[in-house]
């Protein structure tokens, strides 16, 4: 038995609690599974009901809270009825991105079978990237501490785009050792830095560094792509993309794009890594047209939490914990393959609480096989 951890858990709001519940159940089952010691959850208050009840967007002492723990889990934090004066809405993970330094935000994008694709090219099978985007400063600079946006009367409003050396040198070697690690596992290891160099001076100081990083990793591919035309590429031609490293807002976007290419939001799962601390949540947001109606796909949240999982089992050394990790991954995987997964989201008949109940299924089923070391091992989880 391992030491227990700690996770600091923010439900937030609307389809964020009920996903985030779910998480929170197959995070147990597999660390039950591999006969891990379950977590301590430290839930703390926050988002956009919360403010809306106290005039604050977080626990007074939920960030410090938040920081002490060994990993950060969120399910989404917002509403867009719910906003501040100057017309933006509550988003106090943003704080928590910038207080905690959270710069490595994984964003995998993975094509599991018998989803219904967009795509009618068979290629679109093998859709397997990671949009690694940059998490604590871009264009998201102004908009991670609420009021630093400067406001000329209502005539004029400045937000400003920063791109440091320091932090982006941190993000393109990780970058560089994401892709080296994907390689490793059989995946082409190409990264591409997206950036839009041929206009911003902050963006060609941004892929200026991605250079200076480079020699450093002479087993690496890579690519230089302009984000517009990488939009279209993700269209076009997404089994093509291994490892895309790029801006904050850049990043934002083309991960919910590329998130419709696989099924939709309900797939986009997340993790925001700094130097101490990780922040784990889907990608997506609230969901105020589905919330309360036990229709949310709660896959994002649960893959974020393997992301947590291999995260705390690498940080930490414990082999146990990436288990459990690879353990969901493969229930995931096995439960699509055979046709037991399926999420309202995309056509099928399974809401929140079906899916979760069946990938319970699933992960007991692996279960056995996974105490007695019988080999029928799990796989690895996607990043
Ligand atoms: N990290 C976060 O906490 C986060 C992220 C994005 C948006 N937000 C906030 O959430 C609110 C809603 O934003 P939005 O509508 O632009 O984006 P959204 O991601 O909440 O929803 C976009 C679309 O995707 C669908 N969708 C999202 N997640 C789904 C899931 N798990 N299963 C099935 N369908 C799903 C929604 O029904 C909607 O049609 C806003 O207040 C926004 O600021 C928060
Ligand atoms: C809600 C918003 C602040 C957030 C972001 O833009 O970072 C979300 O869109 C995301 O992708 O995590
Ligand atoms: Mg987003």
């Amino acid at each position: 038995m391992t030491t227990r951890l700690t996770i600091a858990l923010i439900k937030g709001d609307g389809i964020g609690i009920e996903v985030a519940d779910s998480a929170v159940r197959i995070v147990n089952a597999s660390l039950s599974a591999v006969g891990a010691s379950l977590p301590i959850y430290d839930e703390i208050q926050a988002g956009a009901a919360y403010f809306r009840q106290t005039g604050a967007d977080i626990e007074p002492d939920g960030e410090a809270r938040a920081g002490e723990a060994d990993a950060i889990f969120l399910g989404a934090v917002g509403l867009p009825s719910v906003r501040h004066a100057d017309g933006t809405e509550i988003s106090p993970h943003l704080r928590l991105r910038d207080r905690y330094g959270l710069y490595a935000g994984i964003r995998p994008v993975k094509a599991y079978p018998n989803i219904p694709r967009r795509l009618a090219d068979p290629r679109a099978a093998g859709i397997d990237m990671v949009i690694l985007r940059e998490s604590t400063e871009g264009l998201f600079y102004s908009a991670a501490v609420h009021g630093r946006s400067k406001i000329v009367g209502d005539e004029a409003v400045y937000d400003t785009l920063r791109i440091s050396r320091a932090v982006s040198e941190k993000l393109h070697r990780f970058a560089f050792r994401l892709a080296r690690k994907r390689k490793a596992r059989g995946r082409p290891g190409k990264l591409t830095c997206v950036d839009k160099a041929n206009v911003f001076a902050s963006l060609a100081f941004f892929r200026r560094i991605f250079d200076e990083i480079r020699p450093e990793f002479p087993d690496i591919e890579i690519a230089h792509a302009y984000v517009d035309a990488q939009a279209l590429d993700l269209v076009r031609k997404p089994w093509d993309v291994d490892v895309l490293v790029t801006e904050n807002m850049f990043g934002d976007i083309l991960s919910d794009l590329a998130g419709g290419l696989v099924g939709g939001m309900g797939m986009a799962a997340c993790g925001e890594i700094g130097d101490e601390i990780g922040l784990f949540q889907p990608a997506h947001g609230s969901a105020p047209d589905i919330m309360g109606r036990d229709k949310a796909n709660p896959l994002a949240a649960i893959l974020s939490g393997a992301l947590m999982l291999d995260y705390l089992g690498e940080k930490l050394a414990l082999p146990e914990y990436s288990a459990a990790a690879a353990l969901i991954e493969t229930a995931v995987a096995r439960g699509f393959l055979a046709n037991r997964l399926r999420p309202v989201e995309f056509g099928g008949d399974m809401g929140t609480k079906a899916v979760t109940c069946e990938l319970l299924a699933l992960i007991e089923a692996l279960s056995p096989h996974i105490r007695a070391g019988r080999g029928e091992g799990a796989d690895t989880v996607a990043s």
